[in-house]
């Protein structure tokens, strides 16, 4: 067959059946689909809704990061009106492109600490601590030490032990970094925060982070590149853009077959699986996907008429994200910001020279990489007032009305876990990011991030058209004791600013400004502009059944024997970190279990 492991064009060249069938080519898909076919003996069909990027500017050069956002890549998703955050709808980019978000994101390549992971385990999730995971954050990838010239001048830190050197994601640092990165570690030190070794062994501190970074040539790494355009020799590999999973068929306990459409056409397909089916349609379209099934809450499903095969309460719910907020400020005392790429066509022209000549210069750099992950005992010493408000409350007290008695018993358990950790210096609460105009909108964002929120919000269908977005709702700030947190660091992130480092930068605070210092002014400001990190996760979570759990510790579904969820959806608690290299070591262990189940 002429047109096997290439991307498919053509609907004739898909198979009837595989044995495996996974709904979504983004970054968790891609790595499975990559694992499985190993074995050449083992066949796969990826169906991807979104298409391939063209590896333009938007898609693999940090100088153009942010353009995909509302593009043809985008699944343009706009949330519910934010309740609690003056009633404004988010929006919400997720990818729709073969490598899904990770080829949308913003690069940069951080884990969570130990401890974040620990509390998965705790959750019931056996081998998911960080013993259990920590293998596969390596499997993922290989990592590029900062240059010599680097360390020295930013005094950047790494431990080889805790690294790849042999996975398909490459991690490194880019070739230029501002001086001014610098002067945000060494105000945090001068606070007395200590600078991690490497945040990979334990992100608690200051430190710079690695982005997803080819050190070839200064090109996005991500789940297409890594774990599909080198594979496509592979003739047991099939993957197929623009096609859209509409559901899968289900008879009692199995899944007998998935249907999908082609993007902008009528005609319904069908493709069946021999051994597994494997949802990895992301946080939003997972959940989607399995109500519109007949997997989820009855009553929601029944208000449909969808047929219930599995009463599942938990899927859709459980929906977390890091949310922040932003201190802006203008620094008089720099040569040059990331933002003069945009505002000074000279500069712009010589950077891109530099970037064509040697991949020099600050076209190679724009993910964020100065950053500090503080546990609330550094940044606040209102910690245990803070952890006995989100104590003192019922349980249910700040979740919506309706909320499912096993997702209630789910959080009230999450909860318990959330305060012991976050009541000792070994949990991030807040994340403090010096973004470098990141935004583009103004010269240093300066961003708070809460890492460890208590607001849970829900994907839910309220449709059976397949192709209508579902209701999306973060809640963001649901539970005012986040905000709280908030407040709390801008008071921070206000003292670090006043640090003789930061001040040789000679700032000047543009929002919310010098004038705003009561906690009401601040909290109505935090409100009236936090955004949502995307980062969304948790809809399908991998938990004990009766605590509102959808995947149980090997990722498979509640009540289906063939069926998987594969992607930042399973994610039970959000652990303190950009979430995607999370991603990648969940879809490299979920291969070795799915190749377990082989055997
Ligand atoms: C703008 C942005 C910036 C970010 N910045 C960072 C960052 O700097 N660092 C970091 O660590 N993380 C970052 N993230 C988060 C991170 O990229 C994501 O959490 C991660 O990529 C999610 O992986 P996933 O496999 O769960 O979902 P995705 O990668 O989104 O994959 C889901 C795939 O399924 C496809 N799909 C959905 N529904 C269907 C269907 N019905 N049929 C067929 N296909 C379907 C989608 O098109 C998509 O390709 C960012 C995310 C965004 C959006």
């Amino acid at each position: 067959a002429p047109f096997l492991g290439q991307l498919l064009e053509r609907q004739e060249q898909v198979n009837g059946t595989y044995d495996y069938i996974i709904a979504g080519g983004g970054t968790a898909g891609l790595a499975v689909a990559n694992r499985l076919t190993e074995d050449p003996k083992i066949s796969v069909l990826v169906l991807e809704a979104g298409i391939p990027d063209q590896k333009e500017c938007a898609a693999i050069l940090q100088r153009c990061l942010g353009d995909t956002m509302r593009s043809k890549y985008d699944w343009n998703v706009t949330t519910e009106p934010q309740m609690f955050l003056s009633g404004r709808p988010q929006n919400l980019a997720i990818g729709r492109a073969l490598g899904g978000s990770s080829m949308l994101n913003g690069m940069m390549f951080d884990r969570g600490s130990p401890s974040d992971y620990d509390m998965w385990e705790q959750l019931g999730n056996p081998g998911w601590g960080w013993k259990g995971i920590l293998p596969y954050f390596k499997k993922s990838e290989t990592f590029t030490p900062p240059n010599a010239d680097h360390v020295q001048e930013f005094g950047i830190t790494y431990d080889p032990e805790v690294h790849g050197d042999s996975g398909y994601i490459q991690s490194g640092y880019p070739n230029f970094i501002f001086p001014q990165m610098k002067n945000f570690q060494d105000a945090l030190m001068s606070l007395g925060i200590v600078q991690s070794k490497d945040q990979a062994g334990r992100a608690i501190g200051t430190f710079w982070s690695p982005n997803t970074i080819d050190p070839k040539n200064m090109t996005r790494s991500y789940s297409r590149s890594a774990y599909y355009d080198n594979f496509t020799n592979r003739t047991n590999l099939h993957v197929i853009t623009s096609r859209h999973v509409t559901k899968l068929l289900l008879d009692k306990d199995r899944v007998t077959g998935v249907e999908y459409i082609e993007v902008g056409k009528n005609t319904t397909y069908t493709v069946a699986a021999k051994r597994e089916y494997i949802v990895s349609a992301g946080t939003i379209h997972t959940p989607q996907l399995l109500q519109l099934s007949g997997i989820g809450q009855k009553s929601l499903l029944e208000g449909l008429g969808i047929p219930v095969v599995v009463d599942l309460p938990g899927v859709g719910q459980n929906f977390q994200d890091h949310p922040f907020a932003t201190l802006s400020l203008k620094l008089d005392n720099v040569e040059h910001s990331l933002w003069d790429l945009d505002r000074n066509a000279t500069y712009d022209a010589e950077q891109k020279a530099l970037f064509y000549a040697d991949r020099e210069g600050a076209w190679t750099t724009g993910g964020p990489n100065s950053v500090a992950f503080l546990p609330l005992s550094s940044y606040t010493n209102q910690t245990t007032p803070l952890l006995t408000s989100y104590a003192n409350a019922a349980a249910a007290a700040h979740l919506r009305n309706d909320t499912p008695a096993a997702v209630i018993a789910g959080f009230t358990a999450q909860r318990s876990i959330l305060l012991s950790h976050l009541a000792t210096p070994n949990t991030a609460a807040m994340e403090f990011i010096w973004q470098s105009g990141a935004a583009r909108r103004y010269q240093m964002p300066f961003s708070v991030s809460v890492q460890h929120p208590f607001s849970r919000g829900h994907v839910e269908i309220n449709s059976t058209n397949p192709l209508l977005r579902p209701i999306v709702d973060l809640r963001t700030g649901s539970n005012p004791v986040d905000l709280t947190l908030l407040v709390e660091a801008f008071r921070y992130a206000r003292r670090v600013v006043a640090t003789d480092a930061i001040q040789e930068l000679v700032p000047t605070e543009l929002l919310p400004g010098a004038n705003v210092t009561s906690d009401e002014d601040i909290l109505a400001y935090a409100k009236s502009s936090a955004s949502t990190m995307f980062h969304p996760s948790g809809t399908s979570a991998m938990m004990p059944r009766e605590l509102g759990g959808v995947v149980d510790s090997s990722l498979r579904v509640y009540g289906v024997k063939n069926l998987r969820v594969v992607d930042a959806s399973i994610i039970p608690l959000i652990p303190a970190t950009h979430i995607v290299s999370t991603v990648y070591a969940i879809a490299e262990k979920a291969a070795d279990l799915i190749k377990a189940a082989q055997k």
